[in-house]
């Protein structure tokens, strides 16, 4: 099957975190992290700012790890880098995604999530 490798940027201010809606493709509409397909030779970090800044015009802070999640599509593997990250600069200009959203915890269930995302979004719901 085939593989593909993602990284993705779980973009928190104070007690919410962003949410961007998908504007094209097979998935169009439904809710995920900013991020995308790593390219060859490129760090997780590299390839989370320079998606961030394709998308959202927007420079990011990488500031740790979260997990990696890996999970079967039909037409692919995906594995994909999760991490937590803060804006530095910019103003998160939708450049690919049709709307965007700070969402509290109690708020994360309200978007239709990607598949591969709903474990993820679940345990940052239980965060303390
Ligand atoms: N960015 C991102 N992609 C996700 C998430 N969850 C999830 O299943 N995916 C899947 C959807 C896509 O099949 C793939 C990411 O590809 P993409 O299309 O966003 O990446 P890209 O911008 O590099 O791709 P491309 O359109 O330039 O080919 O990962 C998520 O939270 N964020």
């Amino acid at each position: 099957m085939k593989r593909i490798e993602v990284v993705a940027a779980i973009i928190h201010k104070g007690d919410k975190i962003l949410a961007t809606q998908r504007g094209y493709g097979e998935w169009k509409d439904f809710w995920e992290f900013p991020g995308g397909k790593m390219e060859a030779g490129e760090t997780p970090e590299e390839a989370l700012r320079r998606e961030i800044w394709e998308e959202l015009e927007t420079r990011i802070v990488v500031e740790r790890f979260v997990k990696t999640i890996d999970w079967d599509y039909p037409a692919f593997h995906l594995t994909m880098h999760c991490y937590l990250c803060r804006v530095e600069s910019g103003c998160l200009k939708l450049k690919e995604h049709e709307a965007a959203r700070w969402l509290t915890k109690d708020d994360l269930d309200s978007v239709e999530w990607l598949p591969a995302d709903r474990d993820v979004v679940k345990e940052i719901s239980a965060y303390p």
